[in-house]
This record gives C-alpha cells, structure tokens and sequence, in this order.
C-alpha cells in the first residue's frame, strides 16, 4: 500500500523532462543563446541577468529550466562547436528530444540560393563566409541515424546586427538544399527561426516552439520523469 500511495504522489507530482541539444559551429552563439534561455526561465539567473561574456566552449555546459505552461523540464545542452570537437556531438543524439542548430547570419556571405550547389568548387565566386562548412555540418548532423525524426530548429542567429544576412535566405537558401539531400524520406519536424541571443529576441519563440515540438514526437522519443 505504502508503495502504491508514494507511486502515485511521484506520478502527480513529477514532470516530463526533455532535453534540448544546441549545435552550431564555433562561434555561432550557442553558449550565448543558452545563458539567455537561463535568464529567461530561472529565477536565480533571471536576477543578475544573463552571463554574455562567453568564451569558446571546450566540453558541455548544461542547464535545466522549469516551465508551468506546459509544465515540463527542458534539460538544455550547450557543447563546443570547434572543428576537433564536432566528433563528440554524436554521443548526445540519441537521448536527445530536440536539436537547435544555431547559424551566424552575419558567416554565411549573402546565402545566395543560386550559387549554394556550386559554392564548393568556387571560391572565387565572392566571400561565402561558412555557408558550405555549415550546410556540410547540418548534412552530417541530419544523417546521423540517431537523430532520425528529431524535430530540427535552425536558429539565424546575430540578426541584431547590420550585416546579417535575412532569415529566409538561409532558410531557402541553405536550410532547404540540406533537406532536399536528406535521405530515407523521413519525416521531421523542422522550423527556421530569426534570434538574437545577445538581445534576446526571439529566444521566447524558440523556447515554445522546442517545448510544442517535443511533447507532439512524445511516442517516438519519451521524456523522463523527474
Ligand atoms: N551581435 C551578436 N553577437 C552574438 C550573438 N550571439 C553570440 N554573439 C557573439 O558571438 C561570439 C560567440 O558566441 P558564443 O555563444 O560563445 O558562441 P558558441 O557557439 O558557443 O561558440 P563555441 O563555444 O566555440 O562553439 C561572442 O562574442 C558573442 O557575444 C548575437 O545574437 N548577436
Ligand atoms: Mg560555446
């Protein structure tokens, strides 16, 4: 009886606990997004602000935020983007709910649709900034069969600054030639987002998109109870 009493006070009270992988190349804004995402939703960042004086990540960072509507845990992973360090990414993919993949949209020269394809064997066809290291690295991410059917949010990061270049030139541009390639015809889920992590903007929307997306692949990947 004791045990069935406690099973049931743990159920009533525990919350579903997904977690969120941040990717990116280095320097995209991942550990900046996530000290934002920690200001936003935890009462004791939310009281000195959030922590923008970043360095490259060389490892993890984790943090864990509580939501009440929807009531839910997102356990959120931050890990180095630097070239070395991308073979670790795939050890988090198959626990993971959710995969962001944070794009400097000042790094991607103008993300011209056009010249995408052929944008490997031309360098002196203008500066692409990353835009084919990037595109190569989301491809990798994407074929990993471990990340099969996770819901994908690809954030255009730095859209505070002058030389961004547009959220939908990325999303046509770069976001849509990695999908047209991906193999097996499996069906994502799949958003492209504009966001600030150093102001803010647009960190709310991405939060509730991630926390809509997770519980909707709930029967593919289960969350844990905590
Ligand atoms: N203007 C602007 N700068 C940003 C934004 N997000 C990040 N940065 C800056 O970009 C630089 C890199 O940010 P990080 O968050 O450390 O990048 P990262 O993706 O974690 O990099 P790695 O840890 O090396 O993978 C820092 O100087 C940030 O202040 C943004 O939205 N706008
Ligand atoms: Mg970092």
């Amino acid at each position: 009886m004791y045990h069935l009493v406690k099973g049931l006070y743990l159920y009533a009270t525990s919350k579903e606990e997904y977690s969120i992988l941040l990717l990116g190349l280095d320097n995209a804004g991942k550990t900046t997004l996530l000290e934002q995402i920690k200001a936003a939703y935890t009462s004791t960042a939310s009281s000195t602000g959030p922590n923008l004086k970043t360095v490259p990540t060389v490892g993890q960072n984790v943090s864990t935020i509580s939501l009440t509507e929807p009531p839910l845990y997102l356990k959120v992973w931050d890990v180095g983007g630097q070239h070395a360090l991308r073979g670790l990414w795939q050890s988090y993919y198959a626990s993971c709910h959710a995969i962001v993949f944070v794009i400097d949209s000042t790094d991607v020269g103008d993300a011209d649709i056009a010249s995408l394809g052929a944008a490997a064997g031309a360098a002196e066809d203008g500066d692409k900034g990353r835009l084919e290291e990037c595109r190569k690295v989301l491809e990798s991410v994407l074929q990993n069969e471990d990340t099969e059917g996770v819901p994908l949010l690809v954030l255009a990061n730095k859209q505070d600054r002058e030389d961004c270049v547009e959220v939908v030139r990325i999303k046509e541009g770069l976001v849509r030639k990695v999908f047209e390639g991906e193999s097996g015809g499996s069906v994502r889920d799949s958003r492209v987002l504009p966001c600030s992590a150093l102001t803010g903007t647009g960190v709310q929307e991405a939060v509730e998109w991630l926390c809509s997306r997770v519980r909707w692949n709930k029967e593919a990947r289960p969350p844990v109870m905590r």
